[in-house]
Protein backbone atom coordinates (compact mmCIF):
# COMPACT_ATOMS: atom_id res chain seq x y z
CA UNK A 1 0.00 0.00 0.00
CA UNK A 2 2.83 2.32 0.32
CA UNK A 3 2.64 2.78 -3.57
CA UNK A 4 -1.07 4.11 -2.97
CA UNK A 5 -0.36 6.31 0.19
CA UNK A 6 2.81 8.12 -1.77
CA UNK A 7 -0.19 8.66 -5.17
CA UNK A 8 -2.62 10.22 -2.54
CA UNK A 9 -0.09 12.41 -0.76
CA UNK A 10 1.13 13.39 -4.45
CA UNK A 11 -2.05 14.15 -5.48
CA UNK A 12 -2.35 16.11 -2.25
CA UNK A 13 -5.37 14.06 -0.65
CA UNK A 14 -3.80 13.72 2.84
CA UNK A 15 -5.79 15.79 5.45
CA UNK A 16 -3.27 17.95 7.28
CA UNK A 17 -3.14 17.57 10.95
CA UNK A 18 -3.79 19.91 13.25
CA UNK A 19 -1.63 20.04 16.21
CA UNK A 20 -3.97 20.14 18.44
CA UNK A 21 -4.97 16.56 17.84
CA UNK A 22 -4.09 13.77 19.87
CA UNK A 23 -5.50 10.62 20.11
CA UNK A 24 -9.49 10.82 18.82
CA UNK A 25 -9.58 10.58 15.44
CA UNK A 26 -12.84 11.27 15.48
CA UNK A 27 -14.76 14.49 18.02
CA UNK A 28 -18.06 15.65 18.18
CA UNK A 29 -19.20 18.57 20.26
CA UNK A 30 -23.13 20.41 20.71
CA UNK A 31 -23.72 18.05 17.62
CA UNK A 32 -27.55 18.62 16.60
CA UNK A 33 -29.00 17.79 13.65
CA UNK A 34 -32.82 18.08 12.43
CA UNK A 35 -34.82 16.41 9.80
CA UNK A 36 -37.36 19.09 8.89
CA UNK A 37 -38.32 19.88 12.50
CA UNK A 38 -37.42 16.37 13.91
CA UNK A 39 -34.64 16.92 16.10
CA UNK A 40 -32.59 13.52 15.41
CA UNK A 41 -29.47 14.55 17.51
CA UNK A 42 -29.46 15.84 20.47
CA UNK A 43 -25.94 17.55 21.43
CA UNK A 44 -23.89 14.86 20.65
CA UNK A 45 -20.71 14.67 22.17
CA UNK A 46 -18.46 12.08 21.28
CA UNK A 47 -14.96 10.77 21.04
CA UNK A 48 -13.78 8.10 18.47
CA UNK A 49 -10.28 7.06 19.45
CA UNK A 50 -7.84 5.93 16.79
CA UNK A 51 -7.28 2.33 16.32
CA UNK A 52 -10.44 1.14 18.48
CA UNK A 53 -13.53 -0.05 17.57
CA UNK A 54 -16.50 1.86 18.38
CA UNK A 55 -19.49 0.44 18.75
CA UNK A 56 -23.13 2.71 18.86
CA UNK A 57 -26.21 0.86 19.82
CA UNK A 58 -29.66 2.20 21.07
CA UNK A 59 -33.19 1.00 19.57
CA UNK A 60 -34.62 1.38 16.49
CA UNK A 61 -34.68 5.19 15.57
CA UNK A 62 -32.65 6.44 18.20
CA UNK A 63 -30.11 8.22 15.25
CA UNK A 64 -27.33 5.98 15.21
CA UNK A 65 -26.82 5.34 11.60
CA UNK A 66 -27.84 9.14 11.48
CA UNK A 67 -24.79 9.92 13.86
CA UNK A 68 -22.81 7.72 11.50
CA UNK A 69 -23.52 9.34 8.23
CA UNK A 70 -22.82 12.39 9.67
CA UNK A 71 -19.13 11.24 10.12
CA UNK A 72 -18.82 10.84 6.36
CA UNK A 73 -21.00 13.85 5.56
CA UNK A 74 -23.79 11.76 3.87
CA UNK A 75 -26.52 12.83 5.38
CA UNK A 76 -26.52 16.43 3.97
CA UNK A 77 -28.10 14.82 1.10
CA UNK A 78 -31.36 14.16 3.14
CA UNK A 79 -33.85 17.40 1.97
CA UNK A 80 -34.22 19.37 4.90
CA UNK A 81 -31.60 18.67 7.17
CA UNK A 82 -30.10 21.03 9.01
CA UNK A 83 -27.07 21.06 11.09
CA UNK A 84 -24.95 22.30 14.12
CA UNK A 85 -22.19 22.48 16.42
CA UNK A 86 -18.79 20.57 15.21
CA UNK A 87 -17.44 17.08 13.94
CA UNK A 88 -13.64 17.08 13.88
CA UNK A 89 -11.94 14.51 12.06
CA UNK A 90 -8.14 15.06 12.95
CA UNK A 91 -9.49 18.18 14.48
CA UNK A 92 -10.29 19.66 11.15
CA UNK A 93 -14.02 20.96 11.02
CA UNK A 94 -16.05 18.50 8.35
CA UNK A 95 -18.84 20.81 8.39
CA UNK A 96 -16.89 23.53 7.50
CA UNK A 97 -15.53 24.33 4.29
CA UNK A 98 -11.96 23.62 5.13
CA UNK A 99 -12.49 19.98 3.86
CA UNK A 100 -13.64 19.20 0.56
CA UNK A 101 -16.24 15.69 1.02
CA UNK A 102 -13.71 13.94 -1.66
CA UNK A 103 -10.82 14.15 0.67
CA UNK A 104 -12.62 13.02 3.75
CA UNK A 105 -14.00 9.91 1.88
CA UNK A 106 -10.47 9.44 0.62
CA UNK A 107 -9.75 8.44 4.08
CA UNK A 108 -13.08 7.65 5.48
CA UNK A 109 -15.10 4.09 4.25
CA UNK A 110 -18.36 3.23 4.32
CA UNK A 111 -19.79 -0.55 4.30
CA UNK A 112 -24.02 -0.62 4.83
CA UNK A 113 -26.40 -3.15 5.83
CA UNK A 114 -26.67 -4.54 2.32
CA UNK A 115 -23.64 -5.55 0.21
CA UNK A 116 -23.48 -2.95 -2.72
CA UNK A 117 -20.87 -3.89 -4.55
CA UNK A 118 -20.64 -2.30 -8.17
CA UNK A 119 -22.22 -4.51 -11.02
CA UNK A 120 -18.35 -5.21 -12.40
CA UNK A 121 -15.89 -7.94 -11.89
CA UNK A 122 -14.62 -8.48 -8.40
CA UNK A 123 -11.26 -7.09 -9.38
CA UNK A 124 -12.45 -4.33 -10.60
CA UNK A 125 -14.48 -3.74 -7.34
CA UNK A 126 -11.45 -3.20 -5.11
CA UNK A 127 -9.54 -1.79 -8.19
CA UNK A 128 -11.89 0.79 -8.51
CA UNK A 129 -11.06 3.55 -5.89
CA UNK A 130 -7.17 3.17 -6.44
CA UNK A 131 -7.90 3.66 -9.94
CA UNK A 132 -9.86 6.88 -9.22
CA UNK A 133 -6.41 8.24 -7.21
CA UNK A 134 -4.89 7.98 -10.56
CA UNK A 135 -2.83 4.93 -10.27
CA UNK A 136 -2.81 3.25 -13.82
CA UNK A 137 -0.10 0.51 -13.44
CA UNK A 138 -1.77 -3.07 -14.06
CA UNK A 139 0.96 -4.78 -11.57
CA UNK A 140 0.33 -2.32 -8.97
CA UNK A 141 -3.43 -2.60 -9.39
CA UNK A 142 -3.26 -6.34 -8.94
CA UNK A 143 -0.70 -6.12 -5.85
CA UNK A 144 -3.17 -3.61 -4.20
CA UNK A 145 -6.41 -5.76 -5.26
CA UNK A 146 -4.60 -8.98 -3.75
CA UNK A 147 -3.17 -7.19 -0.44
CA UNK A 148 -6.88 -6.11 -0.16
CA UNK A 149 -8.62 -9.23 -0.60
CA UNK A 150 -6.18 -10.91 2.06
CA UNK A 151 -6.79 -8.46 4.33
CA UNK A 152 -10.58 -8.76 4.01
CA UNK A 153 -9.79 -12.96 4.33
CA UNK A 154 -11.50 -12.57 0.81
CA UNK A 155 -8.42 -13.96 -1.42
CA UNK A 156 -8.38 -17.66 -0.97
CA UNK A 157 -12.22 -17.82 -1.95
CA UNK A 158 -11.83 -15.49 -5.22
CA UNK A 159 -8.11 -16.00 -6.67
CA UNK A 160 -9.34 -17.85 -9.51
CA UNK A 161 -12.33 -15.87 -10.22
CA UNK A 162 -11.02 -12.29 -10.01
CA UNK A 163 -12.60 -11.77 -13.30
CA UNK A 164 -15.96 -13.12 -12.65
CA UNK A 165 -18.86 -10.94 -11.70
CA UNK A 166 -19.44 -10.03 -7.95
CA UNK A 167 -22.85 -10.58 -7.84
CA UNK A 168 -21.46 -14.42 -8.93
CA UNK A 169 -20.74 -14.05 -4.90
CA UNK A 170 -22.72 -15.29 -1.63
CA UNK A 171 -24.05 -11.95 0.35
CA UNK A 172 -21.02 -12.86 3.12
CA UNK A 173 -18.18 -12.93 0.12
CA UNK A 174 -20.13 -9.75 -1.27
CA UNK A 175 -20.04 -7.67 2.53
CA UNK A 176 -16.20 -8.65 2.77
CA UNK A 177 -15.46 -7.89 -0.54
CA UNK A 178 -17.11 -4.37 -0.03
CA UNK A 179 -14.69 -3.99 3.03
CA UNK A 180 -11.96 -5.26 0.53
CA UNK A 181 -12.99 -1.91 -1.82
CA UNK A 182 -13.22 0.29 1.16
CA UNK A 183 -9.35 -1.18 2.45
CA UNK A 184 -7.81 -0.88 -1.15
CA UNK A 185 -7.98 3.30 -0.13
CA UNK A 186 -6.31 2.30 2.14
CA UNK A 187 -8.51 4.69 4.34
CA UNK A 188 -8.03 5.83 8.15
CA UNK A 189 -11.20 4.76 9.41
CA UNK A 190 -14.31 2.59 8.09
CA UNK A 191 -17.99 3.02 9.02
CA UNK A 192 -19.79 0.09 9.34
CA UNK A 193 -23.84 0.38 9.50
CA UNK A 194 -24.99 -2.83 10.72
CA UNK A 195 -22.47 -4.51 8.37
CA UNK A 196 -23.75 -8.09 9.53
CA UNK A 197 -27.64 -8.09 10.17
CA UNK A 198 -28.50 -9.44 6.61
CA UNK A 199 -25.70 -12.44 7.06
CA UNK A 200 -26.02 -15.88 8.42
CA UNK A 201 -23.93 -16.42 11.50
CA UNK A 202 -21.06 -18.35 9.64
CA UNK A 203 -20.37 -14.62 7.67
CA UNK A 204 -21.55 -12.85 10.62
CA UNK A 205 -18.22 -14.88 12.36
CA UNK A 206 -15.85 -13.77 9.72
CA UNK A 207 -16.79 -10.23 8.95
CA UNK A 208 -16.04 -9.71 12.72
CA UNK A 209 -12.73 -11.82 12.24
CA UNK A 210 -11.80 -9.52 9.66
CA UNK A 211 -13.00 -6.84 12.02
CA UNK A 212 -10.69 -7.55 14.68
CA UNK A 213 -7.52 -8.29 12.20
CA UNK A 214 -7.53 -4.63 10.61
CA UNK A 215 -8.20 -2.87 13.87
CA UNK A 216 -4.74 -2.11 14.41
CA UNK A 217 -4.32 -0.48 11.09
CA UNK A 218 -7.68 1.30 10.81
CA UNK A 219 -10.80 2.78 13.04
CA UNK A 220 -13.78 1.20 13.09
CA UNK A 221 -17.18 2.87 14.00
CA UNK A 222 -20.01 0.32 13.81
CA UNK A 223 -23.59 0.51 14.29
CA UNK A 224 -25.03 -2.76 15.35
CA UNK A 225 -28.82 -4.25 16.91
CA UNK A 226 -26.56 -7.58 18.04
CA UNK A 227 -25.50 -6.67 21.85
CA UNK A 228 -22.96 -9.78 21.84
CA UNK A 229 -21.40 -8.72 18.63
CA UNK A 230 -20.95 -5.13 20.60
CA UNK A 231 -19.63 -6.95 23.50
CA UNK A 232 -17.09 -8.98 21.43
CA UNK A 233 -15.46 -6.92 19.21
CA UNK A 234 -15.87 -3.00 20.14
CA UNK A 235 -13.35 -1.39 22.29
CA UNK A 236 -15.76 1.21 23.71
CA UNK A 237 -19.78 1.89 23.02
CA UNK A 238 -21.99 4.48 23.23
CA UNK A 239 -25.70 4.12 24.01
CA UNK A 240 -27.71 6.51 22.24
CA UNK A 241 -31.81 6.74 22.58
CA UNK A 242 -34.12 9.20 21.46
CA UNK A 243 -31.06 11.10 19.59
CA UNK A 244 -28.99 11.50 22.71
CA UNK A 245 -26.22 9.88 24.08
CA UNK A 246 -27.23 8.10 27.28
CA UNK A 247 -23.95 6.79 28.46
CA UNK A 248 -20.44 5.97 26.05
CA UNK A 249 -17.92 4.55 27.90
CA UNK A 250 -15.18 1.29 27.54
CA UNK A 251 -17.40 -1.54 26.37
CA UNK A 252 -16.47 -3.93 29.41
CA UNK A 253 -17.91 -0.52 31.35
CA UNK A 254 -21.15 -0.45 29.35
CA UNK A 255 -21.78 -3.97 29.89
CA UNK A 256 -21.08 -5.19 33.20
CA UNK A 257 -21.29 -1.65 35.31
CA UNK A 258 -23.45 0.88 33.68
CA UNK A 259 -23.58 4.21 35.35
CA UNK A 260 -26.99 4.68 33.75
CA UNK A 261 -30.07 2.45 34.50
CA UNK A 262 -31.50 3.00 30.92
CA UNK A 263 -28.27 1.18 29.92
CA UNK A 264 -28.06 -1.60 32.19
CA UNK A 265 -32.08 -1.86 30.89
CA UNK A 266 -30.88 -1.47 27.41
CA UNK A 267 -27.95 -3.73 27.43
CA UNK A 268 -29.92 -6.51 29.20
CA UNK A 269 -33.02 -7.03 26.97
CA UNK A 270 -35.85 -5.36 29.28
CA UNK A 271 -36.61 -2.95 26.01
CA UNK A 272 -35.33 -1.98 22.59
N1 LIG B 1 -33.96 10.98 5.45
C1 LIG B 1 -34.71 11.16 6.53
N2 LIG B 1 -35.72 12.07 6.52
C2 LIG B 1 -36.48 12.29 7.62
N3 LIG B 1 -36.32 11.64 8.79
C3 LIG B 1 -35.33 10.72 8.85
C4 LIG B 1 -34.49 10.43 7.74
N4 LIG B 1 -33.61 9.47 8.10
C5 LIG B 1 -33.90 9.17 9.38
N5 LIG B 1 -34.94 9.92 9.83
C6 LIG B 1 -35.52 9.88 11.18
O1 LIG B 1 -34.50 10.22 12.09
C7 LIG B 1 -34.58 9.40 13.25
C8 LIG B 1 -33.26 8.63 13.42
O2 LIG B 1 -33.15 7.71 12.34
P1 LIG B 1 -31.88 6.75 12.17
O3 LIG B 1 -32.05 6.01 10.89
O4 LIG B 1 -30.67 7.54 12.35
O5 LIG B 1 -32.07 5.79 13.41
P2 LIG B 1 -31.37 4.40 13.75
O6 LIG B 1 -31.10 4.43 15.20
O7 LIG B 1 -30.23 4.16 12.84
O8 LIG B 1 -32.54 3.38 13.44
P3 LIG B 1 -32.49 1.83 12.97
O9 LIG B 1 -31.83 1.08 14.08
O10 LIG B 1 -33.94 1.46 12.83
O11 LIG B 1 -31.74 1.78 11.68
C9 LIG B 1 -35.79 8.49 13.05
O12 LIG B 1 -36.89 9.09 13.69
C10 LIG B 1 -35.98 8.49 11.56
O13 LIG B 1 -37.32 8.28 11.22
Amino acid sequence: MTVLKERIKENSFSVVRNENWTKPIYETNGLNLWYGTSHALKNIELSINEREVTAIIGPSGCGKSTFLKTLNRMVETAADVTISGNVTFKGNNILGKSMPVEILRSKVGMVFQKPNPFPKSIFENVAYGPKVHGIRNKAMLEMIVEESLKKAALWDEVKDRLHKSAYSLSGGQQQRLCIARCLAIDPEVILMDEPTSALDPVSTHKIEELIRSIKNDVTIAIVTHNMQQAARISDRTAFFLNGEIIEHNQTSTIFNNPADPLTDDYVNGRFG
